[in-house]
């Protein structure tokens, strides 16, 4: 199995965690994630610097705003008083308009403990899902499982190349959505010859053309549930080892809704594992078998669907 959090070498906790009940209850099938009692952090950068690349080109809109705020006060303030009006004006406007206030200059950071040593194992052919409220890190543990987040403590083994739809896909507005279902396949380590022949099939799946030629027009074009579908076609026209779909199936409309269920089922027969974050329990309990439950950052919950939906549920309405 691959550490996808690159940290140091394999730690007896995921022995401990091989060995747990989980592992002797599911034991048939061998594991495909093994998420070892890990910790993600969030740094934020607050104070002066904040969000400075985000935001230079903003903030530079607004110092030549405030210039020539000031140009314009000078030239007023020369017609009644000259040299007092406008003096210190604009540049308590240019720090009102950037957010910068004197003691805002000094640098800070804060932290947001996004996950707080969560363990659990996935195996061959499990549709996993995975609830809670707001913010309570199902996104994030997605993200660290794709790789894609560094851990503070703790592990995260994959085998093989786990899939986050959506980020995996890599598509572009600019391309049509034909392009980029072939830049999609490519991204995805088909061959040319591969994505060319699954393209067709990968568009009809999508239903992007059921109401005009939509695959020819660039994906700005699409509205957000259209571009979801087209994004869930590509990802799932390959059989991954772990694919991880984040909400994309609350976009699309019924039909497509049941289509993709159908498909996610498919998958799971031919073997890969499935995470599906949602907050609709119907879509969990049509496609899941095993749920876990986050709660600001814990695992609360890991069992079949039903038990956990039930507690879930009764939380919810508390
Ligand atoms: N890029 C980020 N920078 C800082 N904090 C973040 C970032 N992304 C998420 N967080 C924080 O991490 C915590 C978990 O967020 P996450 O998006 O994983 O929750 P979620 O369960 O997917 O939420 P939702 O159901 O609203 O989509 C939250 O407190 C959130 O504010």
């Amino acid at each position: 199995m691959t550490d996808v959090t690159e940290q140091t070498e394999r730690t007896e906790q995921t022995e401990r965690t091989e060995q747990s009940g989980q592992a002797e209850v599911k034991q048939a099938q061998p594991p495909t994630v093994i998420v070892d009692n890990l910790h993600i952090v969030y740094r934020l950068r607050t104070g002066a610097g904040a969000g400075k690349a985000k935001g230079a080109k903003n903030k530079a809109a607004l110092r030549e705003q405030a210039a020539a705020a000031k140009e314009q006060q000078g030239q007023q303030g020369r017609d009644r008083e000259p040299q007092q009006a406008g003096k210190g004006r604009a540049s308590r406007a240019l720090r009102r308009l950037t957010g910068r206030s004197d003691s805002a200059e000094k640098r800070g950071s804060r932290k947001v403990h996004a996950i707080k040593g969560v363990s659990f194992t996935a195996y061959r052919g499990e549709a996993i899902g995975v609830i809670g409220s707001n913010g309570s890190g199902k996104s994030t543990i997605l993200r660290a499982i794709a790789g894609l987040m560094p851990a503070e403590a703790g592990r995260v083994y994959t085998e093989g190349q786990p899939s986050l739809l959506g980020v995996n896909a890599a598509l572009m507005n600019d391309l049509s959505g034909e392009r980029n279902v072939i830049l999609g396949c490519l991204a995805m380590g088909m061959t040319p010859q591969e994505a060319y022949a699954k393209r067709e099939e990968i568009i009809k799946f999508s239903g992007i053309n059921e109401k005009g030629d939509f695959s020819s027009l660039p994906m700005r074009a699409y509205s957000s549930g259209m571009a979801a579908r087209l994004r869930f076609a590509i990802a799932s026209a390959k059989n991954h080892d772990v694919l991880m779909i984040d909400e994309a199936l609350a976009t699309g409309d019924r039909k497509f809704r049941r289509r993709s269920e159908a498909r996610i089922r498919e998958l799971r027969a031919e073997a890969g594992t499935v995470f599906l974050v949602s907050h609709s329990n119907k879509s969990i309990r049509d496609t899941c078998d095993r749920v876990l439950w986050l709660e600001s950052g814990s695992l609360v919950m890991d069992g079949p669907t039903e038990e956990v939906l039930e507690a879930y549920e009764e939380f919810m309405n508390s």
